[in-house]
């Protein structure tokens, strides 16, 4: 048997001012083929050229990924304003459905910053346009300035619920995360499990409770350095494993506690 094959969801650019693609990023493919061990298959983020039902046929699981538009308002029943920035409607209209989907069949996803915050608005969360002004919160915001390696540095520390999934499969209460996101859950989901926060009480890991399958979600960004660092590692490795046993013809385990 091949890999299974992971749809990357993909964001849209416009190359040279001009072109507009949909791409994404080298270290999403990266993480997929070499730390999950599976083959990264980008997937169009536009319902008028993919349909859910064609992306749950062709793909073993999904990357959702980061991205810098937000999802819209009206999807959680807030009315749009300046404070809510860019969107991608097209993206919204192919990802939430997609992710109840999956979390129905049982097929596996790994979310990632925008992507752990559509699992929540999927589910019937809500989100806050800039969690820095919030009082008590610290900024999350991706550094303007510097080198990737700057923006993408670890800046927080994250601690899990005890004996809980991100605390079983990385074997630790605490990580330190790389941060770049303004927004961030404001109400969760009810089936949404916060598994771990900030220092701030920023929700930071999650999934999806008596989901039949693979549904981690953390809004840092574990692609980065998906090879080199443990915790990214770990993350697309069990990952991969969700996607080898749904290729297999198996149910994927539940979330694993410790007990
Ligand atoms: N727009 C949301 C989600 C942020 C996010 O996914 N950031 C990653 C951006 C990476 C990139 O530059 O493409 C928010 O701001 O909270």
């Amino acid at each position: 048997m091949g890999r299974p094959v992971i749809g990357i969801i993909s964001n849209r650019h416009l190359i040279n001012d001009e072109y507009p693609a949909m791409a994404v990023g080298t270290m999403n493919c990266e993480a997929v083929g070499l730390a999950a061990d599976c083959v990264p298959l980008m997937v169009p983020a536009d319902p008028s050229v993919t349909a859910v039902a064609d992306l749950l046929d062709a793909c073993d699981g999904f990357l959702l990924t980061g991205g810098r538009p937000n999802v819209h308002p009206s999807e959680y029943g807030i009315d749009e304003t300046p404070a809510h920035g860019a969107f991608d409607r097209p993206r919204d209209a192919l990802v939430l459905p997609l992710i109840r989907a999956c979390v129905e069949a049982g097929q596996p996803f790994l979310a990632i910053c925008r992507g752990f915050q559509e699992v929540n608005v999927a589910l019937g969360g809500t989100l806050h346009p800039e969690i820095r002004e919030i009082p008590g919160r610290m900024n999350h915001r991706m550094p303007p300035n510097g080198t990737l390696a700057e923006k993408f540095a670890l800046r927080h520390v994250v601690r899990f619920a005890e004996g809980g999934p991100f605390h079983a499969l990385l074997d630790s209460r605490e990580v330190m995360t790389n941060s770049l996101h303004g927004q961030g859950i404001d109400r969760a989901a009810t089936r949404l499990v916060i598994d771990g926060r900030a220092e701030d009480g920023t929700p930071e890991a999650a999934y999806v409770d008596g989901a039949p399958g693979f549904t981690l979600s953390v809004q840092w960004h574990p692609e980065y350095s998906a090879t080199t660092d443990p915790v990214s590692r770990r993350l697309f490795g069990a990952f991969g494993d969700a996607a080898r046993e749904w290729a297999a013809g198996r149910r994927p385990s539940p979330v694993r506690r410790i007990a």
